[in-house]
């Protein structure tokens, strides 16, 4: 299938959740308690998502809370100049930070993030800070799910969702596990499968899903099905390397390969998977294609240093998926 969107909307997709710091390692195989040196980027999932968006050339906006000062400067400035609505993107007047990142590379398979997300801005973004004229404005609003973990965050994502049910923008829900800010996975489930039952497309890993579900024994035909006979039309599920698959409203499912890439680390790859398939969706592709978009651009990241500046064009997604289908 192929899903249609509003034609005269202002923006393509708006994001709400975190904009943060990412420090990557800049020393490659190394436990984190050796590592010296780090590059600073922008990150948090709603942010590289948003960012890999517009950097694909979607109109994209941005709804959030950052610190007053240089990492929230840095993450506004950034962001407007790949292309990024910043105007509902708030800086915070109580003297909350940004979240910060540290990621570290033992092997190329071997990664793991390190986050010091305690009482951090982001958490801190309000419900009058969202704005209802702004997202009826969005052909989709993006929400993650670590913006539930804490009030008043959560209570701004049920804001944004009620607007944007009041103005049939459909919801994309990105489940974004971050265990860090939240309590329990039982406190975690309770609100994934909310957001999930007000959303029209969720996207998740398979172990995200056991979280929503809060039990680790259901198959992926279980999921979506359960998740498909409430609002959802489209529930994707990522198995890393493994690739994909899409279920739909009408009971299609389809599979997606990973595509070979030369790994250096394994973060930023569902973020730019997220924004390559909502990408070709929103520009009439079929859930194959749009799948396959996904997947090439998660080959690109995941070969480069990080995750937002290294999104990728539209051409570079295009000449990855053009040279496979050469190579089969
Ligand atoms: N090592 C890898 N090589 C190539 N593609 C990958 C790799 N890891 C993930 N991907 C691609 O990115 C998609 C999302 O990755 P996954 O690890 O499932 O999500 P997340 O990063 O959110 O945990 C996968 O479906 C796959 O297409
Ligand atoms: O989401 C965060 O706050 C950290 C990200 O910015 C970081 O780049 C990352 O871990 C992305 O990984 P992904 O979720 O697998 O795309």
């Amino acid at each position: 299938m192929t899903m249609t969107f509003s034609t005269d909307k202002r923006f393509d997709l708006i994001a709400v959740g975190r904009a943060c710091i990412d420090l990557n390692a800049t020393e490659y195989n190394r436990p984190m308690e050796e590592t010296m040196t780090f590059s600073k980027y922008v990150g948090g999932s709603p942010a590289n998502i948003a960012i890999g968006s517009s950097k694909l050339g979607l109109k994209t906006g941005f709804i959030g809370k950052v610190s007053d000062d240089q990492h929230g400067r840095f993450i506004q400035s950034y962001m407007e100049k790949v292309g990024v609505d910043t105007s509902q993107m708030v800086k915070d007047t109580e003297g909350h930070k940004s979240g910060l990142t540290f990621t570290e590379i033992k092997s190329p398979k071997e990664c793991s993030i390190l986050m010091y997300r305690t009482d951090v801005a982001d958490l801190n973004l309000r419900p009058e800070d969202v704005s209802e004229g702004y997202i009826a404005q969005a052909k989709i609003l993006l929400i993650s799910g670590t913006a539930l973990a804490k009030s008043p965050s959560r209570e701004a994502v049920f804001q944004a969702v009620d607007y944007a049910k009041r103005q049939n923008v459909p919801i994309a829900f990105e489940l974004d596990y971050r265990p860090y800010t939240w309590q329990s996975e039982e406190e975690t489930s309770v609100y994934y499968k909310w957001a999930a039952e007000q959303s029209t497309i969720v996207i998740g890993t398979r172990d995200e899903y056991n979280i929503l579900e809060n039990s680790e024994g259901n198959s992926d035909e279980q999921t979506a099905e359960a998740l498909l006979s409430s609002r959802a039309e489209l529930v994707i599920i990522k198995h890393g390397v493994d690739g994909s698959i899409a279920f739909e409203e009408d009971g299609t499912i389809t599979h997606a390969k990973a595509y070979p890439s030369n790994v250096l680390k394994t973060f930023g790859a569902g973020d730019s998977y997220a924004s390559a398939f909502l990408y070709a969706l929103l520009n009439g592709n079929s859930v194959r294609e749009a799948l396959q978009f996904g997947g090439a651009s998660a080959a690109i990241v995941v070969s480069k240093h990080s995750s937002s500046e290294a999104m990728p064009t539209v051409e570079e997604i295009k000449a990855l998926l053009a040279q496979h289908e050469q190579s089969v």
